[in-house]
């Protein structure tokens, strides 16, 4: 689902919008009236470029066209989706939804960033009321999935549902949060923690940078990944919840926190934090920390994705419905022309598949065409259902080519064409290119085996028949340069 986006406001979160709509295939009009706007518009793209296309295993759609408006009513036409982005006070925002009501579409959907106003407040006197709800991202919104998704009881169930479904489609994951509360969900739990690391820098305990290590060397880390409940869950042992309730509930009566105080923002204080904060992490630009950030994330949620979790398994649902778009065929059935390679990768190369010589590193290419051998056996049959029941192709001999190097960014393709695919055997060819440029070729021998005995036995007849129909529609083609060459001179 793509359309037009309207983004009003264009600073920190308003470019984060733009660029997960732009980098969806959504054409995105920017009204922000600020001097810079257009710089920081620019910046921000560039940094969702170079992070967001890699993250997931299907390629994105063509990017959508981005134009920096000079007028709200300019910006808001012909959109379906407008997001208000600007500055966290409510009469700015009230001013902003008064002079969309003219110029908004009767079905269009006009998502609020805020962080904390709840929809009521913000639809209050508004002639938009029913179509104003919170959408409160967190940044950078380009790569993180969630957005809380907030109504008032002005609004239809239908409206929040389509809301949902248009975030979704964007690869985001929202979170639809039944009763209306200030800061939400998420920014209840960020304020808390916020609180008592300011009593921590205020009282002397710590600096910002000893808060930031007690986060990122342990709780952070597991928090990632399972949130907060899970995880005590866990560390309940295998008693679970009820045992770690039992063990640390008797802390809350004790002094642990003081989250019901909050410190005044004395100028010395702001000093100090911002003192401390400049010794931590001044050595970088923001835009160098925002690289930095977003490549560890990319890492991070790669990680999770490899396990189907939180929000790798978000990504994972976001690439699965891309898949047809992208032009993957699910099964070598459906191919329209078999008798060509046919394409079993299309990604963009991701941050982490990058290494010292600032190019895709040599394991990255077995990955790339595993994830296409993947692809292959999926088409002929070979799919989890059938893993599961406990037949599945293992890889015997591999034999790579490194013929042209490539950079993070760039998109790239395998296609496949099955040299023979009889009895046990299944040798497949792969080549992978970036556009029309030749970067690597990969001929892979596998075996199908017997998961319960783990021998080689032959498929059965629902995987061998597409696997040989392939086999025969490719035999026309001339065999590859390159296929069956051993690695050095000839001895
Ligand atoms: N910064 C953050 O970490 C997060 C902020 N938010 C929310 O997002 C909203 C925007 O915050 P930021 O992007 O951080 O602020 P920001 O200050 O970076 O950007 C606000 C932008 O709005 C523009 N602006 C001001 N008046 C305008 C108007 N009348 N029409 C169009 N543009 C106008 C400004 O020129 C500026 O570029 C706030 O509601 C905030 O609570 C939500 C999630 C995270
Ligand atoms: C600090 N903040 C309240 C603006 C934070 C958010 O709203 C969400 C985020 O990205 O952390």
């Amino acid at each position: 689902m793509t359309g037009k986006a309207a983004i009003i406001g264009g600073g920190v979160i308003g470019g984060g919008w733009a660029a997960r709509f732009v980098l969806n295939g959504w054409d995105v009009a920017v009204f922000d009236p600020g001097p810079d706007a257009a710089r920081k518009l620019e910046a921000v793209l560039d940094n969702a470029r170079r992070a967001l296309p890699g993250l997931g295993d299907v390629a994105l759609p063509p990017e959508g066209r981005l134009t920096l408006c000079e007028s709200l009513a300019e910006a808001v036409v012909g959109a379906a989706w407008i997001q208000e982005s600007v500055p966290e006070r409510l009469d700015l925002k009230h001013r902003v939804y008064a002079e969309l009501a003219g110029h908004v579409a009767a079905g269009a959907i006009v998502g609020s960033s805020t962080s904390g106003f709840k929809p009521s407040q913000l639809q209050a006197g508004q002639a938009l009321a029913g179509q104003i709800v919170v959408a409160h991202p967190f940044n950078p919104v380009y790569l993180l999935p969630l957005v809380e998704v907030v109504g008032s009881p002005a609004n239809d169930a239908a409206m929040i549902a389509r809301a949902c479904d248009v975030l979704r489609g964007l690869g985001m994951r929202p979170l639809h949060i039944k009763a209306e509360i200030d800061a939400h969900i998420a920014d209840r739990l960020l304020e808390s923690v916020w609180r008592e690391a300011l009593w921590l820098v205020r009282d002397g305990i710590a600096t910002t940078e000893e808060i930031d290590d007690a986060i990122r060397y342990g709780f952070g880390l597991r928090w990632a990944q399972m949130g907060l409940f899970e995880t005590y869950r866990i560390a309940g042992g295998e008693a679970g919840m009820r045992h770690f309730m039992a063990q640390f509930g008797p802390a809350l009566a004790w002094p642990w926190t003081r989250l019901v105080d909050v410190p005044e923002l004395t100028e010395d204080l702001i000093t100090r934090i911002a003192d401390q904060s400049d010794a931590q992490s001044g050595a970088h630009t923001i835009r160098e920390l925002e690289r930095i950030r977003d490549a560890n994330l990319v890492g991070m949620m790669r990680a999770l994705a490899a396990n189907d979790w939180g929000a790798g398994a978000v990504q994972n649902a976001h690439d699965a419905a891309r898949e047809d778009a992208a032009g993957l065929v699910a099964h070598a059935d459906d191919l329209t022309d078999p008798g060509q390679p046919v394409l079993t990768l299309t990604r963009t190369v991701p941050l982490d598949w990058i290494d010292y010589n600032g190019h895709m590193t040599e394991a990255r290419y077995l990955d790339a065409f595993g994830q296409a051998t993947d692809r292959l056996m999926k088409m002929v049959g070979c799919d989890a259902a059938y893993i599961a029941s406990g037949g599945s192709f293992f890889t015997a001999e591999t034999h790579i080519r490194h013929l042209d190097e490539v950079r993070a960014g760039a998109p790239v393709t395998v296609h496949t064409r099955v040299l023979a695919g009889a009895g046990k055997k299944m040798h497949l060819w792969h080549e992978m290119r970036s556009g029309a440029r030749l970067l690597a070729t990969g001929e892979h021998m596998l075996l199908h085996v017997d998961l319960a005995t783990r021998r080689a036995s032959p498929p059965p007849p629902a995987i061998a028949g597409p696997l040989k129909r392939l086999a025969e529609a490719q035999a026309a083609q001339p065999w590859p340069e390159g296929a069956g060459r051993a690695v050095g001179a000839p001895r």
